[in-house]
């Protein structure tokens, strides 16, 4: 058999991607995680996690992914940092190549998540970073006492809304619906809290400031009144975009660009399996990607016995 760097390489190292690690180097598979920046993920920017089974009463995220990090390399899975730009197929094998490196393999899983969608509106990309920000754990603290908007209707947006009122004097939700599409727990939450004012039928158009974001512009969709709020942050909370640019056409993908994969996580390419956030799935949750983690690293075990057989 062809010799290869390992034997399976797993890309991003968030809860997906983490899990697919434990498992395949629990296979006894020469298991290597390339992560970008720290192995985390979305976890790492929030705050409290209170859905995860096993921890009655929440746990940090950066606690719930340390342990899932130590457990992972405790039974022998190698992780390096290399942001991957490509992977393409030679013969029966895997190259996944990022920063001047190759690595040849049997079997790759994409865990690479995806990351928050932009509005599109006017100031957004100028004031990212001075008052706009999609990380309420990084940027929320800054804001003590202050007036702080937010853009969303998931979950994300609802959890991560009240989480602002810890530090905020007051935070307005914008919703572009009449009603919230975030989980009923979360939903009951935002609606008891006092500081958070929901702006129902409301889009924003814009954004401006001197240095620094002071302006949220919105417009009410059934009343088309357009008016501006005062604010001193803005976070966007409109969805995910998934992080698989890198792979291009080579995998079927689905029109927003999401993975598509069959049960057992694989793709069309026989041996290139998608695990979490960054592929085609109805709910995307740490428990759900965790989840495909394990059947992804069980399907490219079996994958790989078949080559060698
Ligand atoms: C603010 C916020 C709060 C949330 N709260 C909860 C919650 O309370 N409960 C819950 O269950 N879920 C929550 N979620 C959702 C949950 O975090 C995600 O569903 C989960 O992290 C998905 O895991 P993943 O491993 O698929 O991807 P990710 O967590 O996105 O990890 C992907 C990793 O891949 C890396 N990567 C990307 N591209 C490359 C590349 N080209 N090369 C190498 N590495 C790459 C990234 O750096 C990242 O570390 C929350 C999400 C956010 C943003």
């Amino acid at each position: 058999m062809t010799d290869v760097d390992a034997d399976l390489v797993i890309i991003g190292g968030g809860p997906a991607g983490l899990t697919a690690g434990l498992y395949g180097a629990r296979a006894r598979l020469r298991t290597l995680l390339l992560e970008g920046h720290l192995p985390g993920g979305q976890v790492l920017i929030t705050d409290w996690v209170e859905n995860y089974p096993g921890y009655p009463d929440g746990i940090t995220g950066v606690d719930l992914v340390r342990g899932m990090t130590e457990q992972a390399q405790r039974f022998g899975m190698a992780m390096e940092t290399l942001k991957v730009d490509a992977v393409v197929q030679d013969g029966s094998l895997k190259i996944v190549s990022g920063e001047g490196r190759e690595i040849r393999t049997h079997a790759v899983i994409i865990a690479t998540g995806a990351s928050p969608r932009k509005l599109g509106v006017p100031g957004e990309d100028q004031f990212f970073g001075k008052g706009i920000s999609s990380c309420a754990t990084c940027d929320g603290p800054f804001y003590k006492d202050r007036v702080v908007a937010a853009v969303g209707g998931g979950d994300t947006a609802v959890q991560e809304s009240v989480f602002l009122t810890r530090f905020a004097g007051k935070v307005y939700l914008i919703h572009r619906r009449d009603r919230l599409r975030a989980e009923k727990i979360l939903q009951e939450r935002a609606l008891a809290n006092e500081k958070i004012e929901v702006l129902w039928d409301t889009v924003v158009t814009g954004v401006s400031g001197l240095t620094h974001v002071e302006n949220i512009h919105i417009r009410n969709l059934k009343t088309g009144e357009a008016r501006t709020l005062r604010a001193d942050a803005f976070f966007v909370w409109i969805g995910i975009r998934p992080n698989a640019d890198f792979i291009g056409d080579t995998v079927r993908r689905d029109d927003w660009g999401f993975i598509l994969t069959d049960h057992l996580m694989a793709t069309s390419v026989p041996g290139i399996f998608a695990a979490g956030d960054v592929r085609a799935t109805p709910l995307r949750q740490i428990a759900t990607a965790v989840g495909d983690g394990a059947l992804a690293a069980w399907a490219a075990e079996h994958y790989i016995e078949q080559l060698v057989k």
